[in-house]
């Protein structure tokens, strides 16, 4: 890939928009905007600085668009280059034209994530930083906006620097000692230092659940016997009647799915047929149904009417279920404590329904931290190394705590990072970021 010649992208997604918006970036940018700009010359104007005009055909000399430019001035841009952008209207024939021009002009088409890529090369923003800006672009939910923005900033990668920085006066002074064998580190302090790293990579790991769920979502399953009370419970979720509630047993024949966003995690709560044994092949082929989406669902309720006797559990996957206990405004016919009690009629149980809820899917911790899958495997990796170098003795400690360190620093991507690192990363870019 080369590092610095012009590219250009739309930046804007596919479709109509009010505005639309090509970037172009690289040595020589302002002089090839200029070539496709009527106005004010791009090359006069001030970093930072809008100047409304047309973007013109330089062949024709034929206006394609009314537009706003903007320039950047490297090294004060988004990729730390010399940067312009065209405000045109937001239509793909307009869009495309200008491209088109563009690309006549010398311009080449960007990568995907090359402008980001170009900002991680000229040190604007640090691998994690880029994974953020991806994870914001997808972001989907409130928490998962959350948890990407916090890491854009920068609040994961300080985190990261300053664990590597403790680890790393540990091993010089671990490297001291095998020099200098009477100005060694008391052993107690080398174990305190790696016991507290290894609770920090911990605590982080114990966030990835969380992570995963924020941005790519969670399914909810309600199950239960007929007439327990789920599409009920579904609807008192929602707020509207979305399922059809009736006294009749097996009022659900088919499962439904409904969207809903708890605690900013986007959530999809599937209610489904009754579970019972049952002779009917219909009503069979619903509780297979049910049975199977609680199967994969990342969180299921297991719904059972409290006014009648307590009925034989249905084979769930009781790690990730939460036992709730429907009808609370009718006389119980049981208690039993690891039940929630709610009442979908009168809303009683549901705040704390909903807090179970949030604990089951994000942890104590809140989950407001953003770990991508090649962030979990180097901290993965890291907890492994840390843990040997736990059993070692002090002499051979050193080893293990380089490969700690080097998996510490392929989170940031600072020092020699494999180039299969760094293209991981990019690669789950569109064209255009
Ligand atoms: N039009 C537009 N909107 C956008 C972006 C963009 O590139 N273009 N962004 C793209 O992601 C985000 C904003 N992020 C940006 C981050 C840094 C710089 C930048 O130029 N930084 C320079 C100068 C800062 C300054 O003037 O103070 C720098 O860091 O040196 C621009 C946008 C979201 N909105
Ligand atoms: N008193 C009271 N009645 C409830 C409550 N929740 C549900 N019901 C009633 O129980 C009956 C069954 O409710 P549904 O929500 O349809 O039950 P379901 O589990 O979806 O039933 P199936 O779809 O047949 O499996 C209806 O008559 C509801 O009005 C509750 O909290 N309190
Ligand atoms: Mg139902």
């Amino acid at each position: 890939m080369r590092l610095r010649d012009p590219i250009c992208a739309i930046a804007t997604p596919p479709g109509k928009g009010a505005i639309g918006v090509v970037r172009l970036s690289g040595e020589g940018a302002l002089e090839l905007a200029a070539r496709v700009w009527r106005g004010k010359d791009p090359r006069g104007l001030k970093g930072g600085r809008f100047t409304f005009g047309e973007v013109v055909d330089p062949k024709t000399g034929e206006a394609l668009d009314q537009a706003l430019l903007l320039v950047f001035r490297a090294p004060r841009s988004y990729t730390g280059e010399d940067l312009v952008e065209f405000h045109t209207h937001g239509s793909p024939a307009v869009l495309r034209r200008v491209l088109e021009v563009l690309l006549e002009a010398g311009a080449r088409l960007a990568g995907p994530g090359e402008f980001t890529f170009r900002a991680y090369m000229n040190g604007k923003l640090d691998l994690a930083q880029a994974e953020a800006v991806l994870a914001l672009v997808e972001a989907e939910g409130e928490l998962a906006r959350r948890q990407a923005l916090r890491a854009l900033e920068g609040a994961f990668s300080r985190k990261i620097e300053a664990l590597e920085q403790r680890l790393l006066d540990l091993l010089a002074h671990i490297q001291a000692l095998l020099d200098y064998p009477e100005e060694g580190v008391e052993p107690l302090e080398a174990e305190r230092v790696l016991r507290e790293a290894l609770a920090e990579v911990e605590g982080l790991l114990g966030q990835a659940r969380a992570s995963r769920l924020a941005q790519k979502g969670a399914r909810l399953a309600l199950i239960g016997a007929p007439n327990a009370g789920k599409s009920s419970l579904l609807n008192a979720l929602l707020g509207y009647e979305r399922a059809l509630v009736s006294p009749i047993p097996g009022t659900t024949r088919d499962y439904l799915e409904a969207p809903l966003e708890l605690f900013g995690i986007p959530l999809v709560a599937v209610d489904t047929a009754g579970v019972r044994e049952t002779e009917d092949p219909l009503e069979r082929m619903g509780v297979e149904r049910a049975l199977r989406i609680a199967e994969e669902a990342d969180l299921v309720l297991y719904v059972v009417d409290r006014s009648l006797p307590k009925p034989a559990p249905p084979p769930l996957p009781w790690e990730r279920t939460l036992k709730v206990a429907t009808k609370a405004d009718l006389p119980p016919a049981w208690e039993d404590p690891a039940f929630i009690p709610v009442s979908s009629l009168t809303g009683e149980g549901l705040d704390r329904l909903k807090e179970a809820l949030k604990e089951a899917l994000l942890g104590k911790e809140g989950g407001e931290v953003l770990l991508t899958e090649r962030q979990v495997e180097a901290l993965l990796r890291a907890r492994e190394r840390l843990k040997e170098a736990l059993g070692l003795p002090q002499d051979l400690m050193g080893l293990a705590l380089e490969e700690v360190l080097e998996a510490l620093a392929s989170l940031r991507g600072e020092g020699r990072v494999a180039e299969a690192v760094v293209a991981r990363v990019f690669q789950n870019f569109c064209v255009g970021k």
